[in-house]
């Protein structure tokens, strides 16, 4: 019978922030039962105590996997962020252990891209405030001011993967879509590439935030840009909260030259429903405020449950990477009847001869070997007889370079 180098039932996973109950299902489909499950982010030094004995760890936008957590994370072999998003984890503090992070790219794009249309509709028509008024007794009926989204240009910032489905949704509905990116993207139907965000920001009736956080997405939209845009023109930002500036946008608001806002994201976000929300946007009754839930659908948790817990497993069972954000991407057939040695090394000249000659010093045959690199780090997969694993794994370890080694089989 098949054994695995660490039995499954010593590893461990740890999943935060409400996980959904799929990705346990996946796990133990898989054979997994070590399965930590926590509904909340946890505070720092929580955090630090409870990674120190996992080997996988699952988070979701809230948890900040900095270098002092990775530190404590001595055992830790991969990372599922259960989310699109992996600006929440310190990627090069994770790589230079040989720590491989995963996300789920598609499975709730289209979860962000109904909402932001939604609130598109909803702001145009004045939805948001007369709500509010209504709510306190107040009958606001009136056309002023109250639009159809057809024929509207929507301007989208971002066009990756929610961008463009935002943009074929919106186009079904009689929108003008035109988009501004870093990178030349090829336009899907009749959606528009403008090569300067001062352009789109002064020719769009909604602006729509779809990047990533980065440097040079913070606080992209401040008090320069937001008066770049239509008088009655409206934001929409389910990005990340560093993208714009709330304070420049709260001013934006009062002053009336914005018709109005939707947020999901901020820079501050409470750790959990428990904690007190606190915006000075919340005194507009022309901003929807949403608890940062764009991909928050059961339909887009359970599959993103599914999905990053299998590509956990999957790794943990023969190695395969497949759509690692930090790591080379390998996808690896089953390696019955041999052990299979992983070697994750620094990406420098004279690795690859070093594994070589380990092989043929020691005479060792390699029935398959698969190798991967990126800039940073190559991954190299080598299947052997089993006698002769533990042998090879002693000198692969050796290697200069080499990040971290393990066996399976
Ligand atoms: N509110 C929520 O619950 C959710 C928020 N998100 C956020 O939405 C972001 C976008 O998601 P995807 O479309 O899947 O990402 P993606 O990676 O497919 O697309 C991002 C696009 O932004 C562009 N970009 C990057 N830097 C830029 C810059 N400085 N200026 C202009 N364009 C720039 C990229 O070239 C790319 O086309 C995620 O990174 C995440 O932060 C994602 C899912 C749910
Ligand atoms: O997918 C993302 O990047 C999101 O922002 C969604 O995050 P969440 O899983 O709701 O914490």
């Amino acid at each position: 019978m098949a054994r695995q180098s660490l039995p499954k039932e010593k590893i461990k996973f740890l999943l935060l922030e409400g996980i959904h109950p799929s990705a346990v299902e996946a796990l133990q489909r898989a054979g997994y039962e070590n399965i930590e499950v926590h509904a909340k982010a946890l505070p720092t030094e929580e955090l630090k105590a409870a990674i120190a004995g996992a080997h996988f760890v699952g988070i979701r936008s809230r948890t900040q996997l900095t270098e002092e957590v990775f530190a404590a994370a001595r055992k830790l072999v991969a990372v599922g962020c259960f989310c699109i998003g992996t600006n929440q984890v310190n990627l090069e503090a994770a790589t230079k252990r040989g720590i491989a992070v995963f996300n789920a790219p598609f499975s709730n794009t289209r979860s962000v891209a109904e909402l932001v249309i939604a609130e598109a509709i909803l702001l145009l028509r004045g939805v948001a405030e007369k709500n509010a008024a209504a709510h306190r007794g107040e009958w606001q009926k009136s056309a002023t001011g109250a639009f159809e989204i057809r024929g509207k240009k929507l301007g989208i910032i971002g066009y990756g993967n929610i961008g463009v489905q935002l943009g074929i949704i919106a186009e079904s509905l009689g929108m003008q879509v035109q988009f501004y990116d870093v990178v030349n993207k090829l336009p899907l139907g009749n959606a528009r590439q403008v090569h300067s965000l001062g352009q789109l920001l002064a020719s769009s009736d909604v602006v729509t935030l779809h990047v990533p956080e980065t440097a040079a997405t913070q606080d992209m939209i401040g008090a320069q840009e937001l008066e770049l845009m239509r008088e009655g023109g409206i934001l929409i930002n389910a990005s990340r909260g560093t993208v714009v500036d709330i304070d420049a946008l709260a001013a934006r608001l009062e002053s009336g030259h914005l018709a109005g806002a939707a947020i999901d994201v901020f820079p501050v976000e409470p750790r959990s429903n428990d904690d007190e929300f606190v915006s000075p946007l919340r005194r507009f009754d022309n901003v929807f405020l949403t608890p940062h839930i764009g991909g928050s659908t059961v339909e887009a948790q359970e599959n993103i449950g599914m999905e990053v817990a299998e590509k956990l497993a999957k790794y943990s069972d023969n190695g395969t990477t497949t759509s690692s954000v930090n790591f080379p991407e390998v996808a690896l057939p089953e390696h019955a009847g041999c052990h299979r040695l992983l070697h994750i090394h620094h990406n420098i000249p004279g690795v690859m001869s070093a594994i070589n000659s380990v092989f043929s010093e020691t005479g060792v045959n390699v029935s398959a070997q698969f190798l991967q690199t990126n800039e940073a780090v190559g991954y190299v997969v080598i299947d052997v007889d089993a006698e002769y694993s533990d042998i090879a794994l002693a000198r692969l370890a050796a290697v200069e370079g080499t990040i971290r080694s393990r066996v399976l089989f």
